[in-house]
């Protein structure tokens, strides 16, 4: 299958700074990614490489198979969606859905409206009038009712309660399943979106730690509490991403397999991890080494 995005070996350097230090992977249709990553990690950047807002000082970018920098024909199926999204000054709220409806081929006009009911969005009032959390809300609307095949959402949330995000995830859910298409969900609430999320992109110090489906993920870390001998023994086959010790126990974080009845048999407790715990192991682990 042709990959929507193809990045291989992009880099892109501010003076000093290697914001995304030779980065390779692939998004493909229909999937909705977690891009993970620490303050400062780059995953802004990344997301303004693919949307043509910025220059690669290195590498290849190829999204819907064509450079995306001023390509008109790429960036009409593209949505980006980011926290400080500005709008002019005269803007009222239904100002930015005409924008919405002239800017994206795929827009949909009830849906935004039902949108912007849910969100209890005022349709006359002037942009710069709305709360923080009504103007995150109403970025929420364009990304979700752009149905744009490749839509980025960085960080949409700052001042949104923890109904409104909610209702974010679960109208995302519901509109993916019967329009599915990429969607990039860039994140600081792991916990919260870890269900939604099929496929993590966990990028530390501008490089890509980890790109791994959820799925396998969720089988494959796990914590084991016992006696540091027993632990030894049947983590040797595994990468061990933490391990700390409690009196005359260990604990072990690790990827990999782990024999549950051997476990047992030892005495070993085993614990699965959430995808916020295993992101702070990896970047915790990365930034050490
Ligand atoms: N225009 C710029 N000029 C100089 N340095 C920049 C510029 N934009 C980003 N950087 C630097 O590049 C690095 C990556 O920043 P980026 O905004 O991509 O991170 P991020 O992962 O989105 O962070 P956060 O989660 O805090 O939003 C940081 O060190 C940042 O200071």
């Amino acid at each position: 299958m042709t990959p929507v995005v193809s990045v291989q070996d992009v880099s892109k350097r501010y003076r000093s700074v290697a914001a995304v230090d030779g980065v390779s992977f692939e998004l493909l249709r229909n999937g909705i990614y977690g891009l993970l990553g620490r303050n400062g990690a780059g995953k802004t950047t990344l997301m303004q490489l693919l949307t043509g807002q910025q220059f690669a000082t290195g590498g290849t970018i190829r999204v819907f198979g064509a450079d995306p920098v001023e390509n008109s024909q790429v960036l009409k199926q593209v949505a980006f969606v980011k926290e400080s999204q500005r709008y002019p000054d005269t803007f009222r709220v239904r100002n930015v859905l005409l924008a919405g409806r002239l800017l994206f081929p795929d827009w949909d006009e009830a849906f935004a409206r039902s949108l912007v009911a849910d969100f209890d969005l005022p349709l006359a009032r002037p942009v710069k009038k709305l709360s923080r959390g009504m103007l995150s809300a109403l970025g929420v609307v364009v990304g979700l009712a752009s149905r744009a095949p490749l839509t980025f959402f960085d960080e949409p949330y700052l001042g949104l309660d923890a109904t409104s995000r909610q209702l974010f995830y679960d109208r995302l859910l519901a509109d993916y399943a019967e329009f599915p298409r990429t969607v990039v969900l860039s994140t600081h609430l792991i916990d919260e979106v870890s269900d939604l999320i099929e496929h993590v992109l966990l990028i530390e110090r501008g490089r890509i730690v980890l790109d791994e489906a959820a799925d396998t993920l969720r089988g494959q870390v796990v914590t084991l509490t016992g006696p540091a001998s027993a632990v030894d023994q049947l983590i040797v086959n595994t990468d061990e991403l933490h391990r700390e010790h409690l009196g005359p126990l260990t604990r072990a974080t690790v990827r990999g397999d782990v024999p549950a009845g051997r476990a047992r048999e030892a005495g070993v407790q085993l614990e699965p991890v959430s995808l916020q715990q295993l992101v702070v192991r990896i970047t915790a682990r990365e930034a050490v080494s």
